[in-house]
């Protein structure tokens, strides 16, 4: 036994350093440089660049595929200007909000009077005050000087989905004759269709001007990775045809550098998990599958309850090998699940909805099928292991009580 443990730090002890810097590879990191994003960050600078003039940049609105570098390029892009503007002594507070994690009005504004503290004094709690009187506030503070002031309301789409748009026609319609501030607003989205959910006011007054993110290609995400992963790596640890496979694999899911990175993250994590002294293709493809289960499992973790208990029912006819089934056979399951957790259960129509939720998310597989005089009938199966589903599941209170159940147990109670 000595000698097994002896051996397993050896292994470890002797492998050659995959990482150099792995922080580089986060997601939080920002690059000095941004490979492919020349044109964007040109066209953007030409929208702010009357800050340094003494006048109000435009209102942008910045749109593309998740990965595709806003946050990044606007991080980037925002704190050299702070930077240039300090050189000709004009005041810029650049203020950024995430509407994923701050997606109430009443947070957006209560944030950026918060942004404000040090020098007002004054600290919006994160609930209890009326919105008009946060609102009044922020304008007391903002305009208690003048400078400018940009607000980057990234991942805006989330906030106006919950929220509504009131927010933002306050904000765009904040500057007046009057205002020793000035504030612009600067709104990111990967998903264009919120545009529909705009006001006609609102959606002229932020989107003066857009800037598009398109999707990159292998290439531009191999010129990205390569970038990245000669501070993230030691020298010599990367096979030649990593970087190359890890920006394909990206490409194909619509571009995204995020993936890109994920990839060869997790494929040298899992290199140096295993003792080796160089990461290669077959760590790709390892770290593309870990990826894929972790998604899945985020996925599974944020369903509705409702559709949790569905799928807890499908996972108990697949451990009973009952599987494919059809919509009748997992209702009645799903039924007895809701009485024995004391939940009302939706309608069979309703729990047909979800079944084609389930399949669309890629949890279950919901096939149609012609039973030819009997009609249509759905065939259902699972799309995942009923091992992960049941992890999952053990981290949740209100689930916990069904891992214990199985199948003939419950037929009984039907
Ligand atoms: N041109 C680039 N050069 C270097 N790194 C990049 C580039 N574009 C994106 N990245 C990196 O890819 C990751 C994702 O980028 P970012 O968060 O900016 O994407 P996004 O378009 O804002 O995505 P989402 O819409 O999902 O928020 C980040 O780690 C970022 O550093």
């Amino acid at each position: 036994m000595d000698d097994y443990l002896g051996s397993i730090f050896e292994k470890y002890l002797h492998a050659k350093k995959i990482f150099k810097n792995k922080e580089v590879l986060r997601h939080s990191y920002t690059p000095k440089e941004l490979p492919h994003r020349k044109e964007q960050i040109e066209e953007l600078a030409h929208i702010l660049v009357p800050v340094l003039r003494g006048e109000t940049p435009s209102n942008v609105f910045v749109y593309g595929k998740t990965g595709t570098g806003k946050t990044v390029t606007i991080k980037f892009v925002t704190e050299e200007l702070k930077k240039i503007s300090e050189k000709y002594n004009v005041p810029v507070e650049v203020i950024y909000i995430n509407c994923e994690i701050v997606d109430t009005q009443y947070r957006v504004l209560a944030n950026i009077v918060n942004h404000f503290k040090e020098e007002s004094g004054i600290e919006v709690p994160l609930v209890g005050w009326p919105t008009d009187e946060v609102y009044a506030r922020l304008k007391e503070v903002v305009d208690s000087r003048e400078r400018f002031v940009i607000i980057v309301l990234d991942e805006i789409d989330k906030l106006v989905k919950k929220s509504g748009d009131d927010i933002l026609y306050s904000l765009t319609r904040i500057n007046t004759e009057l205002s020793r501030a000035k504030v612009s607003i600067i709104g990111i989205s990967n998903d264009l269709k919120f545009k529909e959910y705009l006001d006609a006011r609102v959606l002229s007054s932020l989107s003066e001007e857009e800037v598009v993110f398109p999707p990159y290609d292998a290439t531009q995400l191999r010129d990205i990775l390569m970038q990245r992963a000669k501070d993230a790596f030691n020298e010599g640890v990367l096979d030649d045809a990593v970087v190359p496979l890890c920006a394909a694999l990206a490409a194909r899911e619509h571009g995204d550098a995020r993936r890109a990175l994920d990839l060869l993250r997790v494929a040298g994590e899992i290199a140096e998990r295993e003792g080796a002294s160089k990461v290669t293709e077959r760590h790709v493809w390892l770290a593309q599958e870990k990826i894929e289960q972790d998604t899945m499992e985020e996925v599974i973790k944020t369903l509705p309850l409702h559709s949790k208990v569905l799928l807890h029912a499908i996972v108990l006819l697949d451990e009973n090998g009952e599987l494919p089934a059809n919509t009748g056979d997992v209702y009645s399951i799903y039924k007895s699940l809701c009485d024995y957790i004391d939940l009302d259960p939706l309608t069979q129509r309703r729990i047909s909805d979800l079944i084609n939720e389930l399949d669309m998310l890629g949890v279950i597989n919901a096939k149609v099928v012609s039973k030819g005089r009997y009609g249509r009938t759905k065939e259902i199966r699972l799309n995942v292991t009923p091992h992960k589903v049941k992890k999952v599941f053990s981290q949740d209170d209100q689930l916990r009580p069904l891992l214990t159940l199985n199948l003939s147990r419950q037929r009984r109670l039907i």
